[in-house]
């Protein structure tokens, strides 16, 4: 499995990192035979899995679920779990239990926190000295939509350019081994990436970031209907899947399933009951 070690040797020999969402016991063998570098278990499974509009609804114990059957399916992977909305913001000592529980409980390799709020700041020291590794967030952070009036691009303006570097810069000093950098120009993010020693992991940020995550879901478009512009699609699995089922669906109407090589049979017809 990565370590923190490998991370920053990937950055430096500028080896491509590629993480992917899990949000469960199927998706995480899925990714894990597909030889991924890192699975994320995102508080994005509140939308893609759970239907709600957006992250905000996410609890520690719907990550905590999650994560355990993903670690089950990708034992193998290095896991890096969401902390969700408000989860880290009330006080230190409410910040630092839900961490641990999220740590301890579903054996990640390291948990994730948007943004570089005085609190993320402070966590970020408190976490990686205590020996949970952190992975930073910036640009677009979709725990906070209702603040920034929708899912846009960040640092479009030299002012929110300059504050996102120095964020990051800020957010690296204090310990985190990555950095997510998501919906950023991509000329941004390549300063980024060049100011930085610890590897960023671009969602629309670019190809000049040292990795690149994208959700599960949205690569083999499986129940999403609209994605995201900086989403490419590898497969197709809504159109795949509901064939498949129409096809069962039909041959259970018309009687063609289950055929005998789907059933069984009695060995002595004399054990049947009679009605
Ligand atoms: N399925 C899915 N994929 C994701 O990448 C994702 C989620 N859900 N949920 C949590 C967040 C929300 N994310 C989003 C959602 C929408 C856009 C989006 O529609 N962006 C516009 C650009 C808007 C603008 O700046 O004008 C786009 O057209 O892509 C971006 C990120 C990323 N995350
Ligand atoms: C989109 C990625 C970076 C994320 O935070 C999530 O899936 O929750
Ligand atoms: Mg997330």
């Amino acid at each position: 499995m990565l370590s923190r070690l490998d991370l920053q040797k990937m950055k430096h020999n500028k080896q491509k990192i590629s993480m992917i969402t899990a949000y469960d016991y199927p998706s995480a063998k899925v990714v894990e035979e597909a030889d991924v570098d890192m699975i994320l278990v995102g508080d994005s499974l509140g939308m893609v899995v759970l239907g709600y509009a957006s992250t905000v609804q996410v609890t520690v114990d719907d990550m905590v679920h999650h994560a355990k059957a993903v670690k089950r399916g990708a034992p193998d992977t290095f896991m890096v779990v969401d902390m969700p909305f408000m989860s880290y913001h009330i006080s230190l000592e409410d910040s630092l239990a839900n961490a641990q529980k999220i740590f301890q409980q579903t054996d990640a390799q390291a948990i994730k926190i948007e943004g570089a709020s005085t609190e993320a700041l402070l966590l970020t020291e408190r976490l990686s000295e205590a020996g949970i590794p952190v992975v930073a967030h910036l640009g677009l952070t979709p725990q906070s939509v209702h603040v920034l009036g929708g899912y846009k691009v960040q640092g479009n303006d030299s002012e929110a350019a300059e504050k996102l570097l120095q964020d990051a810069k800020a957010i690296a000093e204090r310990g985190a081994i990555a950095l997510v950098l998501e919906c950023v120009p991509k000329e941004l993010a390549s300063i980024i990436t060049n100011a930085l020693t610890i590897p960023t992991i671009g969602i629309g940020a670019g190809i000049n970031c040292d990795g690149q995550v994208l959700v599960y879901h949205d690569i083999l478009q499986y129940g999403v209907s609209r994605v995201p512009k900086f989403v490419k699609t590898y497969a197709d699995y809504n159109s795949t899947g509901i064939e498949g089922i129409r096809s069962y669906v039909s041959e259970v109407r018309q009687e063609s399933f289950p055929k005998d090589e789907h059933s069984f049979t009695i060995k002595n017809a004399d054990f049947l009951p009679t009605d």
